[in-house]
C-alpha cells in the first residue's frame, strides 16, 4: 500500500469537507452514490472516503486486507473530490470519536460533516461515545433501502430531534455548530458488501 493513504489529506482553510468512513469490504456503488449525494446536496469542497481498519463492532474474520480496500475504493471513487484514505490506519485505532478528535485538533479551520448510511443511524447509539461524535461535527444520513424510517425511530434520533435539520437545508449544515444532522432522502441503492460477499464466494 502507498504511504500516502496513511496521511490525512491535505485541505485548505474555510473548505467544507464530508468524512465517509467505511469498511468498503469490498466498496460498490451504493458507496459511490453515498459519496455523490453528501457531495452535492451538502455542498462539499471534498469529501474523505475513510477506510476504517475495521469497524470495532464488526467481526474481522471476513475482513480484506486494508490495500486491498484501497485499490477498489479508488476504481469506485472516481469524483476527484473524493480522496480515499486509510490515515486512522496510522493514528493506530478505529472508534469514531476519536479519530474526529484527531482530524478536529489538526485542521481547525476547516469544517466536517460525519457522513453515514441510515443503516448505521439505528445502531449509532452502540458506538462508543457517540454523544461526543454528535457534538463534535455535523452528521449527514443518507437513506438506505430498510433503513428509511432510522429517522424517526433510532435513539439518536429521538436524543437529538431537536437538533435536526431540514432536508431542503441541507447546504448549511457544513456550516452549523454541532450538534446538528439531516436525514437525506434521494435515489437509493440496494447494494450491499454482504451480498457481494455472499455471491462471490457462492
Ligand atoms: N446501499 C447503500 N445505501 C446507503 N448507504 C450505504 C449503502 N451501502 C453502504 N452504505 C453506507 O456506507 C458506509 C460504509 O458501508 P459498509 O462499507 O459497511 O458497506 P455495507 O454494504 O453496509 O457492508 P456490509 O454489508 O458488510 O455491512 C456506511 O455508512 C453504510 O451505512
Ligand atoms: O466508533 C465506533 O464505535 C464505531 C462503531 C461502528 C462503526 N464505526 C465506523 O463507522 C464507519 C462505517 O462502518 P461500516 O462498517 O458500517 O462501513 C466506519 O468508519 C467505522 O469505523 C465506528
Amino acid at each position: 500500500m502507498n504511504a500516502r493513504y496513511l496521511k490525512m489529506p491535505h485541505v485548505e482553510s474555510g473548505m467544507t469537507v464530508g468524512l465517509f468512513g467505511g469498511s468498503f469490504n469490498p466498496p460498490h456503488e451504493g458507496h459511490a452514490l453515498v459519496a455523490e449525494t453528501a457531495l452535492r446536496r451538502l455542498g462539499l469542497d471534498q469529501l474523505w472516503w475513510m477506510v476504517t481498519p475495521g469497524n470495532p463492532l464488526k467481526d474481522r474474520n471476513n475482513l480484506a486486507p486494508l490495500g486491498e480496500r484501497i485499490a477498489r475504493s479508488e476504481k469506485i471513487a472516481r469524483n476527484p473530490r473524493i480522496k480515499v484514505t486509510a490515515f486512522e490506519q496510522a493514528l493506530g485505532q478505529s472508534y469514531t470519536a476519536r479519530t474526529l478528535e484527531v482530524i478536529q485538533a489538526r485542521n481547525r479551520d476547516v469544517r466536517f460533516v460525519w457522513v453515514m448510511g441510515a443503516d448505521n443511524l439505528k445502531n449509532f447509539h452502540r458506538w462508543q461515545d457517540w454523544r461526543r461524535i454528535v457534538a463534535t461535527f455535523p452528521i449527514a444520513v443518507i437513506d438506505r433501502p430498510g433503513s428509511t424510517l432510522a429517522y424517526l425511530s433510532s435513539p439518536m434520533a429521538r436524543a437529538f430531534s431537536q437538533a435536526r435539520v431540514d432536508e431542503d437545508r441541507a447546504g448549511s449544515l457544513a456550516l452549523r455548530r454541532a450538534p446538528a444532522w439531516t436525514f437525506i432522502h434521494g435515489p437509493r441503492s440496494g447494494l450491499s458488501s454482504t451480498a457481494l460477499r455472499s455471491a462471490n464466494s457462492g
